[in-house]
């Protein structure tokens, strides 16, 4: 992927090895409770949901990270830029190839929890209530271990989790 080589970056798929320095980039942002923080293994096995921003020298500058919830719906995460690089576009690259990366899976809605209301809204995510599926689907969703679909659902256990963060939602 060479799109944003102009840019002085590029957004590609992660690897096993840049496992270390998404936890660099994503730890300032849980330390500061903006991201929920994960174990090592939670980060290797989610590694194919990831993204990654990368200047020409190998700096990784940006990821974000695509989790499949249900048939349609999906959710962007652990979206972080580095603070050098904020307000570049780097964000806005990552979230617009993360959304085709679902539109590819067959995914019609996408989620997010944030702070950052202002980003998400300029791209077309708008803040919801908190039934956006059926009884039924939340019955299977219920017995997720993921900690994101447990937030998506907003069970009480992670409600520390989530305090402040605005629940949002694109139509693909
Ligand atoms: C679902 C989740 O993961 S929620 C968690 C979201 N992440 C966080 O809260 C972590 C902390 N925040 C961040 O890491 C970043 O602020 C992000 C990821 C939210 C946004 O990343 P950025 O790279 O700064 O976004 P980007 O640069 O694309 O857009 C930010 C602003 O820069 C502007 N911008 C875009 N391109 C450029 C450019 N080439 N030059 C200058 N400014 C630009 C945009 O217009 C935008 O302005 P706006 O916010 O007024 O619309």
């Amino acid at each position: 992927m060479v799109e944003q080589a102009q840019q002085g970056y590029v957004v590609r798929r992660a690897r096993t090895s840049d496992v270390r320095r998404i936890q660099a980039l994503v730890e300032p942002l849980v330390q500061q409770r903006i991201l929920l923080g994960k174990d090592d293994v939670v980060f290797y096995e989610a590694v194919q949901e990831f993204r990654v921003a990368e200047t020409p020298d190998g700096e990784l500058i940006g990821c974000g990270a695509l989790h499949v919830i249900w048939e349609d719906l999906g959710e962007v995460r652990t979206l972080a830029v580095s603070a050098d690089h904020l307000g570049t576009g780097v964000g806005h690259a990552l979230v617009e190839r993360l959304e085709h990366d679902a539109i590819e899976l067959g995914l019609r809605r996408l989620f997010c929890l944030t702070f950052e209301t202002g980003f998400f809204t300029r791209h077309g995510y708008q803040e919801i209530g908190e039934e956006i599926v059926p009884p039924e689907v939340y019955a299977q969703l219920v017995r997720s271990s993921d900690e994101g679909v447990a937030e998506f659902l907003d069970l009480a256990r992670v409600k520390p989790n989530t305090l402040g963060n605005t629940r949002m939602l694109k139509l693909l």
